[in-house]
């Protein structure tokens, strides 16, 4: 009998065993947490919050095969010293990162123009608590979709302030991004070799005018440690076992 022939996969979409790669930027000072050190730093039950957004990319079901960890380029002797202080052997990357968020990106990318091919994840290292299941989400959809991110629906109404007033908005049209969001490599590096633009928060809005994004299900608790009460919070789910 005759083997029928492999699916063809997509142009421009990596081939099955593509490797899984990620990207943890960590190189922000953390100016609304006001704290006495960059919040990636600080102590979430009795760990740095990078440590534990670094031990979730390196959960062996994830087969990451190379971490790149973005720091500020003032700082990478302090993570050298916590890595040795918490005996980190998690293998990972140092790269310096830039003044904003999209040139620490782009700095994490090019310490991987060894891969010609890849699925590239990044995540906010700051993001401690992402989920093995979210994470997975967005690389099976980049591996099919070429550009993938984690999302979620708004809990609150939502209205759009103008000098006129506000506006309520439907907000079942809206998301809100998380992190990983989860590339082809080749469309991450053609999409970052475009200038910076005000807007470019997030990766998702770098890709647009290359590729539409395909939103997989992010998770509530994948929350982004920007001011105090975010690391109580991380606290409280991290103590009740309930952050995955
Ligand atoms: N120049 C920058 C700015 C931000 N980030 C990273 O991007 C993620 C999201 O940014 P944000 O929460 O805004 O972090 P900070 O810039 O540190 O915080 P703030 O805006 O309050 O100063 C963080 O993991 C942060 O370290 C980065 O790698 N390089
Ligand atoms: C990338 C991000 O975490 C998605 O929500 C977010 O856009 C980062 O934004 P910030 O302005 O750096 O806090």
């Amino acid at each position: 009998m005759k083997t029928p022939p492999l699916p063809r996969q997509a142009p421009g979409l990596p081939s099955l065993n593509a490797p899984r790669l990620a990207i943890l930027v960590a190189g922000g000072s953390g100016t609304r947490m006001g704290a006495d050190r960059p919040k990636q730093f600080l102590l979430l039950r009795g760990e740095p919050v990078l440590l534990h957004t670094l031990r979730r990319f390196a959960d062996p079901a994830l087969r990451v095969a190379e971490m790149v960890v973005v720091l500020p380029k003032d700082q990478l002797t302090t993570w050298q010293a916590l890595c040795a202080e918490f005996a980190v052997t998690i293998p990972h990357r140092l790269v310096a990162g830039g003044g904003t968020r999209w040139a620490s990106v782009k700095a994490g990318l090019a310490a991987l123009v060894a891969y010609p091919e890849g699925l590239v994840a990044v995540h906010d290292g700051v993001r401690p608590l992402v989920s093995r299941a979210v994470v997975e989400r967005t690389y099976a959809a980049a591996a099919t979709h070429a550009a993938a991110a984690a999302a979620v629906l708004p809990k609150d109404s939502v209205r759009l302030v103008s000098p006129h007033g506000s506006a309520a908005q439907n907000r079942s049209r809206l998301r809100l991004m998380q992190t990983p969001q989860t590339f082809e490599i080749d469309l991450l590096r053609r999409a970052y070799a475009m200038p910076e633009l005000a807007n470019f928060t997030d990766d998702a809005t770098v890709v647009d005018d290359l590729c539409r994004v395909q939103l997989v299900e992010g998770d509530y608790r994948n929350l982004k440690i920007t001011t105090p009460e975010d690391l109580l919070v991380a606290e409280a789910l991290l103590s009740s076992g309930s952050a995955g």
